[in-house]
C-alpha cells in the first residue's frame, strides 16, 4: 500500500503545503497543535478538496487538481477513530459493531466479526450500551467499527488524546495488535512522542502547515536534533536493538544497541529480535565518574555532545555514547555542579527502560 501526498491549500490565515508519502503500517502525523495534522487527514479522507496537488492510495488517484478529479469521502472507504468514540448511544455494542460492516462491500475479505472482537478484547461488551462502557472501552469498539467496514485505510484522528494516562495504557497494546495483526494500513494524527514513538513505523513531523521532516520513527526520534517533544516533560530519545540475550534466572531481556547493551526488565521478546527502546530524558541522571553500589542496571558511557537551558532552569543534556544518543533531563544546579562542558566524558544512568515493540 502507497499513499501519496503532495497537495497546498490554503484554510483562511493558515497555508498548507505539504508532500509525504507511507509504505503501510502506521504512518504518524506528528506536530503540535495547529500545525496542520487535522487537515491532512481531512484531505486524505476527502472531507476538503484541496486547491493544488494530488493524493493517491495505490495508484488509484483520489484528488488531482490538474485533471480536476475529486474521489468524494463515501466512494473512498476508509475507516476513522476520532478523539471521542462517536458511537450510537441507543444501540448495543454488537449492534455498533454491525453499523461498520453494513459498510463493507459484499465481497470483501476483510476482517471478521469474531477476529475484531477478539483482536480488541470486547467480547464480554457485546450487550452494553455504550453509556456503560469506560472511555477506553469506548475507543475499542469505535476502532472495530471502524475495522469491520472493511476499509482500505484507517484513519485516526488522537484518538487516545481524550482519555487519562491509565486508559490510554490499556487501549496501547490494542493498537500494536492491529497495527500487527492486520494489514490495514493507518495513518495516526497524534502531538505524544511516547504514543508515536511506540507505535509508528514511519513519522512525518508537521510544523506551520509544512513537513518539517519524514523518516522511520527511530530514525526520527533517535537523532538527538531531532523534533521537539509538543511537551518538554516528554522528551526523550526511541534506539533500536536486537534481543542479545535473556536472563531467565533474573527475568531479564538484554538489548544489544550499536556499542551498548541495555539490561531490560521481563522476557519481552525472542533472541534475535528487533526492539525499540524509548529511554525518556527525566528518567536519566548524570555521573562524572562511574557510579558503584547503585540499583540501576544500565549505565552507558558518553560524552556530552550539546547543553540546552530551558526558561523553567531544566537543562537538557545530548549525551553521545558511541554514536547512539541519550537526553537526559538535570536542574541548572546539578549542571553547574557536575561542571557539565561540551565533550566531558560522561555515565548516563538510565532508572527506567520501556521496550516499545
Ligand atoms: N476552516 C478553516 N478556516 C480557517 N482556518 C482554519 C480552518 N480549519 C483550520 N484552520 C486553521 O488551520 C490551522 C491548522 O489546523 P489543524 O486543525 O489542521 O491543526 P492540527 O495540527 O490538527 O491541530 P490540533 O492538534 O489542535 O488539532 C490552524 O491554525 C487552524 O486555526
Amino acid at each position: 500500500m502507497t499513499l501519496t501526498v503532495d497537495i497546498r491549500h490554503r484554510l483562511g490565515a493558515f497555508v498548507l503545503d505539504a508532500a509525504f508519502t507511507s509504505d503501510g503500517g502506521v504512518t504518524a502525523l506528528f506536530g503540535r497543535s495547529g500545525s496542520g495534522k487535522t487537515s491532512i487527514i481531512r484531505i486524505i479522507a476527502g472531507l476538503i478538496q484541496p486547491d493544488y496537488g494530488h493524493v493517491s492510495l495505490d495508484g488509484m488517484v483520489l484528488a488531482d487538481t490538474n485533471a480536476q478529479l475529486f474521489v468524494p469521502r463515501h466512494r473512498r472507504r476508509f475507516g476513522y477513530v476520532f478523539q471521542e468514540a462517536r458511537l450510537f448511544p441507543h444501540l448495543s455494542v454488537r449492534q455498533n459493531l454491525n453499523y461498520g460492516r453494513w459498510f463493507a462491500p459484499k465481497n470483501s475479505h476483510g476482517e471478521s466479526f469474531d477476529g475484531v472482537v477478539d483482536l480488541l478484547g470486547i467480547e464480554a461488551l457485546l450487550d452494553r450500551k455504550p453509556a456503560k462502557l469506560s472511555g477506553g472501552e469506548k475507543q475499542r469498539v469505535a476502532i472495530g467499527r471502524a475495522l469491520l467496514s472493511s476499509p482500505r485505510l484507517l484513519l485516526m484522528d488522537e484518538p487516545l488524546a481524550a482519555l487519562d494516562e491509565a486508559r490510554k495504557a490499556e487501549i496501547l497494546p490494542y493498537l500494536e495488535r492491529l497495527r500487527d495483526e492486520t494489514k490495514v494500513p493507518i495513518i495516526y494524527v497524534s502531538h505524544s512522542i511516547a504514543e508515536v514513538a511506540r507505535l509508528a513505523n514511519r513519522v512525518v513531523v508537521m510544523r506551520d502547515g509544512k513537513v518539517e521532516a519524514t523518516g522511520p520513527a527511530v530514525e526520527i526520534f533517535s537523532q538527538l536534533s531531532g523534533p521537539q517533544p509538543i511537551d518538554r516533560r516528554e522528551a526523550g530519545v526511541l534506539l533500536e536493538g536486537h534481543v542479545a540475550h535473556i536472563d531467565r534466572q533474573h527475568h531479564l531481556t538484554i538489548v544489544a544497541l550499536k556499542a551498548a547493551k541495555l539490561f531490560v526488565p521481563g522476557e519481552v521478546a525472542g533472541v534475535g529480535k528487533t526492539v525499540r527502546v524509548h529511554i525518556p530524558a527525566r528518567d536519566v541522571m548524570l555521573a562524572t565518574a562511574r557510579p558503584e553500589g547503585l540499583s540501576a542496571l544500565n549505565i552507558l558511557e558518553g560524552r556530552v555532545a550539546a547543553i540546552d537551558t530551558a526558561a523553567d532552569g531544566t537543562v537538557e543534556v545530548k549525551v553521545d555514547c558511541d554514536g547512539e544518543g541519550v537526553l537526559a533531563r538535570i536542574t541548572q544546579f546539578s549542571s553547574e555542579r557536575l561542571g557539565l562542558r561540551i565533550g566531558l566524558p560522561i555515565h548516563a544512568v538510565i532508572k527506567t527502560v520501556a521496550l516499545e515493540s
